[in-house]
């Protein structure tokens, strides 16, 4: 029996005809509903041309016969065609989607009847399925609908009430089966087109790494805001929103824009904004996008010129608002995408076009990001990933090897001591994880790991002694910052002295280096 749910959005549509009504009985009523809820907009004079029409095309007289000429008949019968002139009717697509989860098989069956309940009411869905030109076998030719039965005293009920709830329960359905999907650009110049592939990327809010009442924030903004249709409208606002993930790599920004798109059903669009050539070509990108998406620009600081202006004009350089710059990580020449331009698309104007739109920038250095585009409006959340906390700790062993806090491993609690003092990521940690399905071998393995990862921080105490003395009375996040700057000053010292060149933990540890 399907429930009634508060605060559903009307029948709302464009301007199109959703579905048609008649009554049984002498006094036949032909209704249309439009945009916004019920509409009766069909004159007499209209409404006897269309039960014409009807009589023609839609309906077997016979039906027609049964259902407007006998007097005696009590009921009430809605017909939901598939479409409305060239558009497709999305209310015959919900009632297809809702009927099918109450049947066995894939679709139904020509003629096929499902009774349904709502509250008190007993409803009968008929499906038919007209062929219109017996010469013609293509499915265009064949007009398919709808028919929905009910007592004619439930009228109301059945409109405001019921088939809202059908709406929301087949959306329901359908954001259930969804396979998010991840689109790319492809093509050159005038040729740019997103082409999509599944995305089968497995994190889930659940998966996360990362301390609860964090992950607990996270969820109530992203509920609040796919609710928020209502709110964004009164306060007169592009139903948008704005993430900023910044933190060191491998903390888990990536992943959790998954498990975002995951739990919110939502596609995304991963740009690469190098390979924009120029404004107005971001401008057609963005808006050939779709509603219910996430826009992922990666690395922001590095595709394009938005770093700290005030920085820059200190340091001498000037700051055109074109720039070409050498692009550090593809090795290309980043085009003319710049600053204002990008600001334009957050909050610009033509930003509001779309609904359910969100936007995720990534940066490993937020500090370097020009403050224009971190005032609030633009970046609505901004989110820290931090080294691995061992509330993160437990969720990895819990997904890697089973383990439950409730039955903790022997080495645990060694190793979540070393992780108050010790920084390493969590994708360190799960690489240490990822290599035996045996706890001990892998739980050694992180120990290890933060054992020698101390051992390097423990380096840095010895070289940079005032300024440590200082760091423990940080606080940690604060900490982390200063100590991956302590790390390379202190190997860029010590590379002075030995002779080598700065190089990365990795390949330090290759060189036998702690
Ligand atoms: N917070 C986390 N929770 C669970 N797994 C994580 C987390 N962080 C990292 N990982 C693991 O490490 C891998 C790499 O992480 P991810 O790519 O999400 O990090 P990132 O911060 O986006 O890194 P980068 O800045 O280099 O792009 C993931 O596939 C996942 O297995």
């Amino acid at each position: 029996m399907l429930q009634a749910v508060p605060n559903l959005g009307g029948l709302s549509s464009t301007a199109v005809t959703l579905f048609s009504t008649y009554t049984s009985g002498t006094q036949a009523i032909y209704e249309q509903w439009f945009t916004n809820g019920p509409f009766w907009c069909a004159s007499l004079a209209a409404s006897l041309m269309l039960v014409r029409s009807m009589t023609n095309h839609v309906i077997p007289k016979v039906q027609l016969r049964r259902y407007i000429w006998s007097p005696l008949s009590s009921h009430h019968t809605l017909v939901i065609n598939e479409y409305c002139g060239l558009t497709v009717n999305h209310v015959f697509k919900a009632a297809e989607v809702y009927l099918r989860s109450k049947i066995s098989t894939p679709s139904m069956e020509k003629d096929q009847e499902v009774t349904d309940s709502f509250e008190t009411i007993k409803l009968k869905w008929r499906y038919s399925c007209i062929r219109l030109s017996s010469s013609s076998k293509s499915l265009d030719s064949q007009k398919r609908q709808f028919e929905l039965t009910f007592h004619k005293k439930h009228k109301a009920k059945v409109t405001e009430s019921y088939l809202p709830c059908v709406l929301a329960q087949a959306k329901a359905i359908q954001d259930e089966e969804k396979v998010v999907k991840l689109y790319t650009l492809h093509g050159s110049n005038s040729s740019r087109t997103w082409r999509w592939t599944n995305l089968k990327h497995p994190a889930t809010f659940e998966t996360m790494a990362m301390e609860p009442e964090q992950k607990r924030l996270i969820l109530d903004d992203l509920d609040r805001f796919v609710k928020g249709e209502e709110f964004y409208r009164k306060i007169g606002r592009a139903w948008k929103r704005g993430y900023l993930l910044y933190g060191p790599p491998g903390t888990g920004k990536s992943s959790l824009i998954a498990a975002m798109a995951n739990y919110l059903k939502f596609d995304v669009y991963d740009l690469e904004l190098t390979s924009i050539r120029d404004n107005s070509e971001l401008r057609e990108v963005l808006l050939s996008m779709k509603n219910r998406s996430i826009l992922v620009i990666e690395d922001i600081n590095c595709s394009v010129d938005v770093q700290n202006r005030a920085k820059k004009l200190g340091s001498q350089i000037p700051y055109s608002g074109l720039h070409q710059k050498q692009d550090e990580k593809v090795g290309v020449m980043s085009k003319s995408i710049t600053l204002s331009g990008l600001l334009n698309f957050i909050d610009g104007l033509w930003s509001s076009c779309g609904d359910e739109r969100m936007i995720v920038f990534t940066t490993n250095h937020k500090d370097k990001l020009d403050p224009a585009l971190l005032r609030p409006g633009r970046m609505d959340v901004h989110i820290h990933l931090s080294y691995c906390t061992p509330n993160g700790f437990k969720t990895l062993t819990s997904n890697y090897l089973g383990i439950q806090e409730s039955n903790p491993h022997r080495l645990c609690g060694q190793i979540e001591g070393l992780m108050e003092t010790t920084e390493v990521t969590p994708a360190e940690v799960a690489g240490e994880l990822i290599k035996s399905d045996d706890a001990d071998v892998a739980l050694e393995g992180v120990v290890n790991l933060l054992k020698r990862k101390k051992a390097e921080s423990e380096i840095i105490l010895i070289d940079q002694d005032e300024g440590t003395k200082k760091e423990t009375e940080m606080p940690q996040t604060k900490r982390q910052k200063t100590k991956d700057n302590n790390v390379s000053k202190f190997f860029k010292n010590l590379s002075k002295k030995v002779g080598i060149s700065h190089v990365g933990s990795r390949k330090r540890r290759r060189q036998g280096w702690p």
